[in-house]
């Protein structure tokens, strides 16, 4: 053990970048360390550490985060008495190791839960109509499958209504190592949206081909890491983008959410149906907004009457031939409505609210499922006994 004159202990290099390694990065979620983000470790007479650290890009916004991480981190060794803590930015050299080595090797522009032996299960979220609780859904089925311990991404791919980072809490900007996209995070939830790159609240015009770039990069150039689940949350309708996810990743599931309301229902079958035509399979119907629960009395109060989800379901049963069940019910609550306007889904703040309760119901139902080695070949060959 290091010690200096006066048979103080000086804090060990080793020690020092073991500590280090416990750092993850914000947005990559990895140990420092093994981004090659440590430039360099100093450990003066007096057991001052001064430790430099590449950041991927000048301006990242995560900057002041990985100060104060690193700088606690160290702080804890043994015998360190002052952390400094220098911050370089990577070369355009080191930042193409860097997506090389994030990308595994792999060529680019693949979508990686379009392959073989992709473990992820992908939910594309559909509904006829616009307003019935798409994004609301997403957002908390999102946020309860991660406070469970899933590893979770959301697409927002609702170009019309971009919503789910107001609805999840997530205010950052993607930052970009080359050209790979790191997607900011919130409670727990890696998110990335259309809405993250148009200036300041503009509509997004874009059209068919336009669209199908924008969600291959979202889903190829996005660094998701190792997901469980994947969320894409899709613009209402029987739209270019609905083809375009049953093309890009042809082993999404379709999630179709309806209000009770029979003319709502017709509309979602209609757009549930699409998945007839592109060979996907339908995993079920969210039923929401069913019912007001009188907050005099507690009776239900039918707002938008009753039978959409059922109705739906069957409907789609029919057209697919495969059994397609009502996941859930969830009754229109304005704690739902609150925590997506700030930021909080409702399955975490008020995760027992009769809204929460359900939202937790239907994603313990699609978190529970297999992780997607469906279809997969396991690359045996049955041999007979003898
Ligand atoms: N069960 C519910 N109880 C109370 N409010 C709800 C419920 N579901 C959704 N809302 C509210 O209804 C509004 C529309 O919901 P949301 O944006 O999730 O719908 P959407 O189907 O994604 O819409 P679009 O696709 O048009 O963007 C939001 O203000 C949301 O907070």
């Amino acid at each position: 053990m290091a010690t200096d004159t006066y048979g103080t202990v000086l804090p060990a290099e080793d020690a020092v970048r073991d500590a280090l390694a416990t750092v993850n990065d914000p947005e990559i979620h990895r140990p420092i360390t093994d981004l090659g983000m440590v430039k360099s470790v100093d450990i003066g007479a007096d057991g001052a550490v001064a430790v430099t650290i590449y950041l991927t890009v000048s301006g990242c916004p995560m900057r002041d985060t990985i100060t104060r991480t690193v700088t606690e981190a160290v702080a804890a060794v043994a015998g360190v008495t002052r952390v400094d803590v220098t911050l370089d930015v990577m070369s355009d050299e080191q930042r193409k190791d860097l997506a090389a080595s994030l990308r595994g090797g792999k060529a680019e522009r693949e979508v990686p839960f379009a392959q073989p032996g992709s473990l992820t299960r992908v939910y594309a979220v559909a509904s006829g109509k616009g307003g019935v609780g798409k994004s609301s859904v997403t957002v908390n089925l999102a946020a309860a499958m991660a406070a469970d311990g899933l590893k979770v991404g959301v697409v927002d791919a609702d170009i019309y209504g971009h919503s789910v980072p107001r609805m999840l809490g997530v205010d950052g900007k993607p930052t970009q190592v080359e050209n790979m996209i790191m997607p900011p995070s919130a409670n727990g939830v890696k998110v990335i949206s259309i809405g993250m790159f148009t200036p300041g609240n503009a509509p997004v015009v874009w059209r068919g081909p336009m669209l199908h770039r924008a969600l291959q990069q979202f889903l190829a150039d996005v660094y998701w890491g190792d997901l469980d689940v994947l969320l894409l949350d899709l613009p209402p309708g029987t739209g270019d983008i609905a083809i375009s996810v049953a093309q890009l990743v042809p082993n999404a599931e379709i999630l179709v959410v309806t209000t009770p309301q029979q003319a709502a229902a017709e509309v979602a079958e209609r757009a549930g149906s699409i998945a007839v035509q592109t060979h996907q399979k339908i995993v079920g119907v969210v039923e929401n907004m069913s019912g007001l629960p009188c907050p005099h009395c507690d009776e239900m109060i039918d707002v938008f009457g009753t039978g959409g989800g059922r109705a739906v379901a069957e409907g789609l049963t029919k057209t697919t031939g495969a059994t397609v069940p009502v996941l859930g019910a969830i009754p229109i609550d304005v704690r739902l409505r609150e925590g997506g306007d700030e930021g909080k889904p409702v399955v975490l703040s008020d995760p027992d609210s009769p809204a929460g309760a359900a939202l937790r119901g239907i994603a313990n139902k699609l978190g529970a499922r297999q992780r997607g080695l469906s279809g997969m070949s396991l690359g045996i060959t049955p041999r007979n006994k003898f």
